[in-house]
């Protein structure tokens, strides 16, 4: 591999679990270095283009290289080379942080142990809580831990899959400043994530949603090609403004954020008829760039209108 090669190249990647298509048709290509964010529902089969990606699974087609190794015959020589944080904790909780990240470091059979390990625990904020045990720690701490033990055979390319489901808002942030920290050194990364405020600190990020890439790009691009436009509803109880909207033909969404009603759709002519009887005092309407999250919604309202 080249050093201007991308660390993922693949494309048409298919992945089915007897009758389920989990992934259809998958492609991407992401460069050294950046942060790329899965985001979908449930179910969605963000974990199982992780997994096709880092090795731990074979698509039944497609084509292309991961790390420079071909993604359907080198999945081991993938593996090896890839750190992978699963959504539970898989760590040892009655063992202490440190003697979990020795651990790890024996099971890979990893060499300078001891100075891993102890860069590790150095760089993660650690070094305090050494010899405090996993199963104590709170979530934050527990992700912490996970990505220094994710990231101790240095590789080359981190899988993270819901790393900070259940983990407080400033612990949330500590994490991404790591991975931002890693990503300027080299390091690329994939995360799936249900969090906008994450989405956002993306540098390019994938929507999926029944197994279908739907939207692909920047933050910026996503929205820019959703064809949204939103207009956006102040005033005491917006909420009660949502039945008369929601059957009216070009508004394809509405829905309440705080104090806020964000209404949405492609069609500006017929949104702007949906309103216009609705823009008397004491509401205050206004058009506002559609937000990640209504290009979101929007995406997977039009899947199930297709599926209906
Ligand atoms: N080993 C498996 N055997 C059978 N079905 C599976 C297997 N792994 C995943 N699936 C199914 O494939 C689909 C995609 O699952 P996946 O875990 O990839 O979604 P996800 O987007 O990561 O969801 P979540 O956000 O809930 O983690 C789901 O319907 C799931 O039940």
């Amino acid at each position: 591999m080249t050093v201007a090669s991308p660390v993922i190249d693949v494309r048409g990647l298919n992945k089915s679990f007897g009758a389920l298509h989990a992934v259809h048709d998958f492609g991407i290509t992401v460069e050294r270095g950046r942060i790329c964010g899965f985001l979908g529902p449930n179910g969605a089969g963000k974990t199982t283009t992780l997994r096709l990606l880092c090795g731990l699974l074979t698509p039944d087609s497609g084509e292309g290289e991961v790390l420079g190794y071909n993604v359907m015959s080198q999945s081991e020589l993938i593996k090896r080379r890839v750190g992978y944080m699963t959504q539970k904790f898989s760590l040892y909780d009655d063992l202490s942080i440190e003697q979990n990240l020795i651990f790890t470091s024996r099971v890979h059979e990893l060499d300078r142990r001891a100075a891993r390990v102890e860069a590790a625990l150095e760089r993660l904020g650690l070094v305090k809580r050494r010899r405090q045990l996993a199963g104590t720690l709170s979530g934050g701490w527990k992700q912490r831990l996970a990505l220094a033990a994710a990231t101790l055979h240095e590789p080359e390319l981190l899988l993270l899959d819901e790393p900070t489901a259940g983990v407080d808002p400033e612990a949330r942030r500590t994490f991404w400043d790591e991975i931002h920290a890693l990503s300027d050194e080299g390091m690329t990364v994939l995360v799936s994530t249900h969090y906008m405020d994450e989405a956002e600190r993306c540098h390019e990020i994938a929507y999926i949603a029944g197994g279908r890439t739907l939207a692909r790009g920047t933050a910026d691009q996503v929205i820019d090609e959703s064809g949204l436009t939103t207009f956006l509803a102040e005033g005491p109880n917006v909420g009660r403004l949502i039945p008369r909207l929601r059957n009216h033909a070009g508004v394809e969404m509405a829905t309440v954020f705080g104090t806020t009603l964000h209404v949405s759709g492609r069609d500006r002519a017929a949104l702007e008829e949906a309103i216009a009887p609705l823009s008397q005092a004491p509401i205050v309407w206004t058009e506002t760039r559609p937000t990640l999250e209504d290009v979101f919604i929007q995406l997977t309202a039009d899947l199930q209108r297709e599926a209906d």
